[in-house]
């Protein structure tokens, strides 16, 4: 069996804040730091031995990629990162607390900025400083496929042409991958693996560092796809996830 392994990245600075973070490039905390060894841990004792690995562009995801694999000792294998597995970018709601723009906006408001399919926040006005064209990283991305707010099918359009072209083909030649993203960017690419429907995929919510296994037949059709954990403690965790949007 052929193995593509998902993995969100481990608690971020914004995370612990509880902060739309998006596009913002914040880093781990110490406990980000030590669920991405962990997460790495579990990966050895499983036995995983990567090809490849994908990670996105921002660092709190290429961190918790090098964790895995530094507790993996399988730091020199190859690594490539894309702009296209960012997070979801949550336009004007990047920076803001997530509780409070529910006090604000109602829950029911931020559960439709956080997990509908096609409905985006505001977007960062086009001279804003946080606009993605005036980052260096972005420079040979045409502009006008740099986001200034995505709803999550926007992430989904950008992310699984990137996942049919080059991630997925490349599993003909490996047996065992590993893609570090984000919670939304992750939501968008099982939505596709799993082909949940756009009212379903609402109740999603990936915690950080639970590496997620997806294994295909040699034919490269999807066969099985679980957490690596507990699954009492990951469905708390995922309570816990979708809790973040909620009034305190
Ligand atoms: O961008 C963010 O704020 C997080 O990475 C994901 O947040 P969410 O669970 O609110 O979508």
């Amino acid at each position: 069996m052929k193995s593509i392994v998902l993995l969100r990245h481990g608690e971020s600075l914004w995370n612990k804040e509880n902060r739309f973070t998006g596009w913002t490039d914040v880093d781990l905390t110490e406990k980000g730091i030590q669920e991405a060894l962990k997460a790495g841990n579990v990966l050895k004792e499983k036995g995983y031995v990567f090809d490849k690995a994908y990670t996105s562009y921002l660092k709190r995801a290429v961190k918790t990629l090098n964790c895995v694999l530094d507790r993996m000792d399988q730091d020199w294998i190859p690594v490539e990162k894309s702009w296209r597995l960012n997070e979801k970018h949550y336009g004007m709601l990047q920076g803001l607390n997530k509780s409070e723009t529910a006090e604000k906006y109602g829950d029911e408001q931020v559960l439709i900025w956080r997990r509908s399919y096609d409905i985006a926040p505001l977007p960062l006005p086009e001279d804003d400083p946080r606009n993605p064209r005036f980052d260096i990283r972005y420079k040979d991305v045409p502009d006008k496929e740099l986001p200034r707010t995505e709803s999550l099918k926007d992430t989904v359009d950008r992310i699984i042409p990137y996942w049919k072209e080059v991630i997925f083909p490349s599993l003909k030649t490996s047996n065992q991958l590993l893609v570090v993203a984000h919670g939304n960017s992750l939501r968008g690419i099982i939505k596709y693996l799993k082909n949940i429907s756009n009212e379903k995929i609402v109740h999603l919510n990936l915690p950080t560092a639970i590496p997620y296994v997806f294994e295909f037949n040699d034919d490269l059709k999807l066969m099985n796809d679980y957490f690596l954990g507990d699954p009492e403690e990951i469905k708390k965790l995922m309570e816990a996830v979708a809790n973040q949007g909620k009034k305190k």
